[in-house]
């Protein structure tokens, strides 16, 4: 079975890909291509949780009926909160949190499901997640999804208020895993960390370094991948 990957940009999408060599455009979806590479199935869905997750849904609704996707990750490029994720370093989602869904009170933020319906965290297989931190050295831990890039101190100390321990913020994993979960699915995020969460300084983003460890990461994942898909994920199955 394979392994459908969700990123924003092609340049995101193409860092996944060179792992393999270049990847072969296999097919066409609304408002994109997928390119096959190894184990994956690539996808850059567009920026934002809103067109990661229609991006998503088109690939998984489109998937060949004879070989369905077995899992989503969610990928690219990524703010690490400091100290545990510096920039050129990775991060693998222990819970996949929706940080800013939901309403602003007088009391402050609160979350969605606060206000009595949806959800606000899918939570990636553990093994998994236990497997590709040690096959990459990724640091595991909440991966937050936020509409708005955070660009202040301030900002920073509130969403670490609200998730202790968070390693990273991206614009799209909540997402890509409301979607898989629609399609019973299961997802992963895993980030390169282009900048540090905090004042917005945009000169100071490390792209080319990010790009460059999201494509090393993804040469170590395939294994584990490969292995969780044939194994692992029937074992889940069974229990
Ligand atoms: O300009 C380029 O060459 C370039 C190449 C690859 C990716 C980009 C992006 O701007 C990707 C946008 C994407 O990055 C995520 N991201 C990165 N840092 C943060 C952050 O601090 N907070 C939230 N999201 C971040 C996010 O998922 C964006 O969709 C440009």
């Amino acid at each position: 079975m394979r392994v459908l990957v969700v990123t924003a940009v092609p340049a995101e999408r193409d860092a996944v890909t060179r792992a393999f060599g270049a990847g072969s455009r296999v097919r066409e979806v609304p408002g994109g291509e997928v390119h096959r590479a190894g184990p994956f199935d690539v996808l850059a869905g567009g920026a934002g949780p809103a067109a990661a997750a229609a991006a998503t849904a088109l690939a998984l609704a489109t998937a060949p009926a004879d070989d369905p996707y077995a899992l989503v990750v969610s990928a690219g490029i990524g703010g690490g909160f400091a100290p545990a994720a510096p920039v050129g370093s990775l991060a693998v989602a222990t819970r996949i949190v929706a940080a800013d869904l939901g309403a602003e009170t007088p009391d402050g933020f609160v979350p969605v499901t606060g206000l009595g319906f949806g959800r606000d965290t899918f939570l990636p297989p553990e093994a998994l997640v236990r497997d590709v931190a040690e096959a990459t050295g990724a640091v595991p831990g909440p991966v937050l999804t936020v509409s708005t890039v955070t660009g202040s101190a301030a900002r920073t100390a509130e969403l670490l208020a609200a998730h202790p321990g968070a390693v990273a913020e991206a614009m799209e994993g909540f997402g890509v895993a409301e979607a898989a979960d629609r399609f019973g699915v299961p997802a992963l995020e895993l980030r390169a960390v282009s900048n540090t969460v905090g004042p917005r300084e945009r000169e100071a983003w490390r792209i080319g370094d990010a790009l460059a460890a999201l494509t090393e990461a993804f040469g170590k994942t395939a294994p584990v991948v490969e292995s969780w898909t044939r194994h692992d994920r029937l074992d889940r199955h069974r229990d």
